[in-house]
C-alpha cells in the first residue's frame, strides 16, 4: 500500500505572492528557510527557491497543483479595494475562499492563513482602540469590505481542530511600504492634480497604518503558532503598527517627504461627507450615459476624517507580536522607495 508522504513543515504556499503583501510574505519566508509555492492570476517575479502557479483561484484544478506537498497555506489574494465590479468581490473572495478551503483539505494542507482586514468592523463611524469582539459591520463601508466579512467567517468557521485542519485570520490596517500600489500612488496623484491642499474635519483623528513587514511578522507568527492546542485556532488577530497616527499627520510625512506641500485648510466634515454622497449617487444615475470616478467617496472621506484604529493586545499576548518595525523607520523606507513619485521627477 502506497503511504501518503507528510508535507514538510517547511514547505508552504502564499496564494496572492505575486501581490503587495503576498510578496514581502514570500520574501521573509525564504529568509527563514521555507520553500515557497506561490499561486497568483499574474506572475511578477522570479527568484530562487519559490514555484510559481499562475490561475485563477476560484478554479479547482488550476490550484490544486500549488498546494502538493504544502502543509501551511497563507491566502492573500483578493481584487483591489478600488475596483467598483462587485460580481468579482463575490466572485474571488466568498465562492473563490470556499474553493481554498476545499482544495487545502483535498490536497491534506494542515494549516490557514488568511489575510483579512480591520475594516470588516468600521461602519464608517469611530472607532477606537477597537479589539477583535467587536460585532461584524452590519453597515460595512463597501462591498469589498463585505465580501471579506463573508470570506473571514468561512476560513475561521472551516477550523477543525479533531480533523486536524487549522485556521486563523490576520486583520492588519491601512498597510504601507516599498512597492505599494495603493496608498503612495493614490496620494501623489491626488497631489498632482492640486487636490491635497485641505484637511477633512479638524484634523485630529487617529488613524492605524502598518508597516508592510509588520504585517509578514504577524502572518509568520500565527502560522507557527498554530498547532491543534493552541488558543489561536479560529480567531482573529488584529496586527498594527501599535502607533495610531493622526490620519493628515501620516499624509502630510508622506507627501512632504517626497516634496509636495502638506494640506492645510480645513473643510467640514459633514459637508465633504455630503458633497461625495451628491457625487457618488449623481455618478450612479449618469453611468449609463457617462462614466467618472470621483476621487472623494464617501468611503474614503468617512477613512480620512474618523477614528479608526484598534488594539493588537490580543496578538501581543497569543502570538508574541511586538512591531518590528517603528512608523517613523517605515515612512522613511517607504519614502525612500519611491524615487519616480518625487515632486519634480
Ligand atoms: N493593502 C491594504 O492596506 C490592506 C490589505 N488587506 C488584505 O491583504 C491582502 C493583500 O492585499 P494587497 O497585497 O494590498 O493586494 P494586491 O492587490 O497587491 O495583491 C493581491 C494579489 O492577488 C491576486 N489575485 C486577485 N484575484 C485573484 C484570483 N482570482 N486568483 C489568483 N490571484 C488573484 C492579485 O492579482 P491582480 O493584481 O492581477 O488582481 C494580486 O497579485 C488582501 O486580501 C487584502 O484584502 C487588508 C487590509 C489592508
Ligand atoms: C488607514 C487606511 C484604511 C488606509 C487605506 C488606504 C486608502 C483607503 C487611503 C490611501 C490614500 C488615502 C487618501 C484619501 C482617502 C483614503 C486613502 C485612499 C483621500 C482621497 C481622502 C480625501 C482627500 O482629501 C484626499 C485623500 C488622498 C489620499
Amino acid at each position: 500500500m502506497a503511504t501518503r508522504v507528510r508535507p514538510s513543515s517547511k514547505r508552504c504556499a502564499v496564494i496572492g505572492g505575486s501581490g503587495f503583501l503576498g510578496r514581502h510574505l514570500v520574501e521573509k519566508l525564504l529568509e527563514r528557510g521555507y520553500s515557497v509555492s506561490v499561486f497568483d492570476i499574474r506572475q511578477s517575479y522570479e527568484l530562487p527557491g519559490v514555484t510559481f502557479h499562475q490561475g485563477d483561484l476560484c478554479d479547482e484544478q488550476d490550484l490544486l497543483p500549488a498546494l502538493k506537498d504544502v502543509s501551511l497555506v497563507f491566502h492573500c489574494a483578493s481584487p483591489a479595494p478600488a475596483s467598483d465590479d462587485r460580481g468579482l468581490f463575490e466572485r474571488v473572495n466568498i465562492q473563490g475562499t470556499r474553493i481554498v478551503i476545499q482544495s487545502c483539505l483535498k490536497a491534506g494542507v494542515q494549516k490557514l492563513v488568511l489575510t483579512s482586514s480591520a475594516s470588516v468592523v468600521f461602519e464608517g463611524t469611530d472607532i477606537k482602540n477597537g479589539r477583535e469582539d467587536l460585532p461584524y459591520a452590519r453597515k460595512p463601508i463597501d462591498y469589498y469590505t463585505e465580501t471579506k466579512i463573508q470570506q473571514e467567517k468561512l476560513v475561521l468557521e472551516a477550523c477543525d481542530q479533531e480533523k486536524g485542519f487549522l485556521t486563523v485570520a490576520i486583520r492588519p490596517h491601512g498597510i504601507f511600504g516599498p512597492r505599494d500600489p495603493q496608498l503612495v500612488p493614490i496620494l501623489v496623484d491626488t497631489a498632482r492634480r492640486g487636490k491635497m491642499k485641505f484637511i477633512i474635519g479638524d484634523g485630529t483623528n487617529l488613524v492605524d497604518f502598518t508597516f508592510v513587514e509588520n504585517v509578514v511578522h504577524g502572518h509568520i507568527l500565527a502560522a507557527e503558532r498554530l498547532r491543534s492546542d493552541s488558543p489561536i485556532c479560529g480567531k482573529p488577530y488584529h496586527i498594527t503598527n501599535d502607533e495610531p497616527i493622526k490620519f493628515w499627520d501620516f499624509m502630510s510625512e508622506v507627501l512632504v517627504g517626497l516634496g509636495y506641500a502638506a494640506p492645510r485648510y480645513h473643510l467640514p466634515y459633514s459637508l465633504v461627507y455630503g458633497l461625495a454622497l451628491l457625487l457618488w449617487l449623481l455618478a450612479l444615475i449618469l453611468r449609463p450615459l457617462v462614466s467618472f470616478k470621483p476621487t472623494f467617496t464617501p468611503m474614503r472621506v468617512a477613512l480620512a476624517g474618523t477614528h479608526h484604529y484598534y488594539s493588537c493586545d490580543r496578538a501581543k499576548q497569543e502570538l508574541g507580536y511586538k512591531p518590528l518595525v517603528s512608523l517613523k523607520e517605515g515612512i522613511a523606507r517607504t519614502v525612500e522607495s519611491y524615487p519616480h513619485l518625487r515632486q519634480g521627477a
